[in-house]
């Protein structure tokens, strides 16, 4: 099988869901065929870490595109597949759907930038070339854990990302629960710790996606788009997905961080974020 068009190649604008920000949602992102192909070439664990020690539970471990599109390790249409979606393909159909919503959210960015969205010149990231946006794909797994963990809090994605897609590849013999991404709203002035993480009391859960097969969760990214991942269960499997980035050189939107006093008020809450991630995966 080949591929030769992307996840939101039949998704219009009118399936964006604008509150509390922006996102589309698929349970059947691609067609099944397509999908179990996809699904039983997924790269092993061994080859996303490369070597890495899986020592911490529940962490993500994270093969980006620049290490994938010339690996001879990795299946050919999993190769095609890493392409399109760092590709001007992708990034046409991420503005045929949510265009509306970027330049809603960011209405300065195109004038910032110089060029419509339709004409931004789109790089690899992690490659050289220049370019107004670069567009990540990578291979994730959460490693397998004895214990209930959330593998990240309530957050929001770095700043210069301006959309993020996770598209969860759960195997079918997978019984752990919970990993489902949930979507937040703010519960008062967006406020933060490190720059994006938040505390659980700040916000409240507005829906979830459920870590399932050929399941696709698109949001545009900024102040407002607060997600995390719910507890997961003791498993022996990772949990797998690929994480979707379309970056700026430039923050397309700024955090207010909380005061020190008030860090150190809330320090109980602060001690229950976590972001847990094996070595150091820039991403
Ligand atoms: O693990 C997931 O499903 C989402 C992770 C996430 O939001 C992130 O890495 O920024
Ligand atoms: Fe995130």
């Amino acid at each position: 099988m080949t591929m030769s068009s992307s996840l939101l190649a039949s998704t219009s604008a009118s399936e964006v869901i604008r509150e509390p920000f922006a996102h589309f949602v698929s349970k059947a992102a691609l067609a099944p065929d397509l999908y179990r192909e996809l699904d039983a070439s997924f790269p092993t664990p061994e080859t996303i870490l490369g070597g890495r020690a899986a020592t911490i539970e529940n962490a993500a471990a994270r093969l980006p595109a620049f290490k994938v599109l010339d690996n001879p390790a990795i299946a050919p249409l999993w190769r095609d597949f890493f392409k399109i979606h760092t590709s001007t393909v992708f990034w046409q159909d991420i503005v045929r759907v949510f265009g509306s919503a970027l330049r809603e959210t960011f209405p300065r960015l195109e004038e910032r930038v110089g060029r419509s969205l339709e004409e931004f010149r789109i790089g690899v990231r992690g490659a050289e070339r220049e370019a107004d946006l670069r567009l990540e794909c990578q291979f994730v797994i959460n490693t397998p854990g004895t214990k209930t963990s959330s593998v990240k809090t309530p957050h929001v994605d770095k700043r210069q990302t301006l959309f993020a897609a996770l598209y969860y590849f759960r195997a079918p013999e997978d019984p752990s629960s919970g990993g489902d991404l949930e979507f937040y709203r703010w519960l008062r002035e967006p406020r933060f710790l490190n720059y994006r993480m938040i505390l659980p009391q700040d916000v409240a859960p507005v829906g979830s996606v459920p870590y399932g097969p050929n399941t696709l969760a698109c949001f545009v990214n900024s102040a407002q788009s607060v997600h995390g991942v719910t507890p997961r269960g003791p498993s022996t499997r990772p949990r797998r997905y690929i994480n979707f980035i379309a970056e700026l050189p430039f923050r397309a939107f700024q955090t207010r961080s909380m005061s020190i006093p008030a860090r150190l008020l809330h320090w109980p809450q602060v001690r229950q974020i976590s972001r847990r991630s094996v070595g150091a995966d820039r991403y």
